[in-house]
C-alpha cells in the first residue's frame, strides 16, 4: 500500500488495475486509462501532479435548456469550478467505512483543507456548494479562511421559513462582502449501507480483496444495501445539472467541497468517463481541482500547485486580472 506521502505525490489520483503508472519527459507523473485504441492520461482527465497544469478541453456539457433557470450565458464569460474532497475525516484515519456517517475532520484534515485553501487563494468564488455533511462543510470553511479577498463564507438556511427569516442579513454592503454556502445532501458521499463503521482491512480480510474492491470501485454494484456508484451519480449529477450549472452559465464562480464518490460521479460527468474508466478514478482528500466554464464548455485545469503557480493566471486572461486586482487591493 503507498504511503500517505507517496499518494499525495501522485496528487488527486492514483490507478487501479486497468491503467498504468510513468513519468513523462518533464519528469511529472502521468497516469494512463487504456480505453480501447485510445489511451487517456491523467492529465487529460485533469488528474495530474501538482505541478502541472496543462489543460484540455472537453466536448460541450448538455446544458439544462429550461428556461427556469433564467441564466443567459455572458457573452465573452468564464466562470471557474473548483472541486475539493474533503481534508481526511477521523474515519478516514482509522479506515472506516464512512458514507453517510456524519464525522469530523481530524488534525490533519484541517491542515489540508487551509492547505487547499492556499492553493486557491487567488481563484474567485461567488458561491460555494457543500454536502450536508460537516467534514465536507469543515473544508469548505477553512479553504475560505485562506482566500485573498476575504469575503465572509455565510451558510444559507433554507430548511425551514422560519430559519430562512431567522438568517436574514440587512445590510446589502455585508451582504456583498459574503459568499453563500449552499448545503445539499444530494452532494453527500454514496450511502455504504452494512459497510458503514466498519474497518476497510478487515472487511476485506474477511469477504476477500476482490469482493471488497467490486463494492468500493465498480459502477453499478451497491454494497449491501447501500449506494452504488451510478446510484450516487443519479442523485449528485442532477443536482450539479440543475442548480450548479446554471449558476456556472450565469458566469458565476463555484466552488463545491464534496466527497469522493460524489465527486468522482461529478468528474466522470465532466469529463465524459465510462464506466469502465471511473474505476480507475481516485481523489486524495485535500486536493483541490480547477476546470474553467466558457461557451458551454468545461476545460480542466488541474490541480493548482499554489498561490503564485503562474500556469492557471496566465492561461485566462479572466483569472489573471482578478489576481492582478487582488495584488492591487492586498499589497
Ligand atoms: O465513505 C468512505 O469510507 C470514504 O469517504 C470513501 O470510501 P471509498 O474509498 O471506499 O470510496
Amino acid at each position: 500500500m503507498a504511503s500517505s506521502t507517496t499518494q499525495h505525490v501522485l496528487s488527486s489520483i492514483k490507478l487501479l488495475p486497468t491503467g498504468c503508472f510513468h513519468h513523462d519527459r518533464r519528469n511529472s507523473c502521468v497516469l494512463s486509462v487504456s480505453v480501447g485504441r485510445r489511451c487517456r492520461s491523467a492529465r487529460n482527465l485533469g488528474l495530474v501532479c501538482a505541478s502541472n497544469t496543462q489543460s484540455s478541453v472537453i466536448e460541450p456539457v448538455q446544458l439544462p435548456g429550461s428556461p427556469k433557470s433564467g441564466a443567459t450565458p455572458k457573452k465573452s464569460g468564464e466562470s471557474a469550478l473548483i472541486l475539493i474532497r474533503h481534508g481526511e475525516s477521523l474515519w478516514n484515519e482509522k479506515n472506516l467505512f464512512t458514507g453517510c456517517v456524519d464525522v469530523p475532520l481530524t488534525p490533519k484534515g484541517v491542515d489540508e483543507a487551509i492547505e487547499a485553501g492556499k492553493r486557491i487563494c487567488n481563484i474567485p468564488v461567488d458561491v460555494i456548494y457543500t454536502s450536508s455533511l460537516i467534514r465536507a462543510q469543515m473544508t469548505a470553511m477553512l479553504a475560505m479562511m485562506q482566500h485573498r479577498r476575504k469575503k465572509v463564507p455565510i451558510i444559507v438556511h433554507n430548511e425551514s421559513e422560519q430559519a430562512h427569516k431567522w438568517s436574514q442579513i440587512y445590510s446589502e454592503e455585508t451582504k456583498k462582502q459574503s459568499i453563500p454556502v449552499i448545503t445539499a445532501w444530494q452532494l453527500n458521499e454514496r450511502m455504504y449501507g452494512e459497510l458503514q463503521g466498519l474497518n476497510k482491512q478487515e472487511t476485506a480480510d474477511r469477504f476477500g480483496k476482490e469482493q471488497v474492491h467490486e463494492w468500493r470501485r465498480s459502477y453499478d454494484i451497491p454494497p449491501p444495501n447501500g449506494e452504488s456508484l451510478e446510484m450516487c451519480a443519479e442523485r449528485a449529477v442532477a443536482y450539479f445539472k440543475d442548480q450548479i450549472i446554471p449558476k456556472l452559465v450565469a458566469g458565476k464562480h463555484v466552488m463545491i467541497a464534496a466527497h469522493g464518490n460524489s465527486l468522482r460521479s461529478i468528474i466522470m460527468h465532466l469529463d465524459k468517463l465510462t464506466s469502465q474508466e471511473v474505476i480507475s478514478l481516485e481523489l486524495s482528500t485535500g486536493i483541490p481541482m480547477l476546470y474553467i466554464f466558457k461557451e458551454g464548455k468545461f476545460i480542466r485545469r488541474g490541480s493548482p500547485a499554489g498561490p503564485s503557480e503562474a500556469g492557471v493566471y496566465a492561461y485566462t486572461k479572466n483569472l489573471a486580472q482578478y489576481r492582478q486586482k487582488l495584488d492591487g487591493m492586498f499589497q
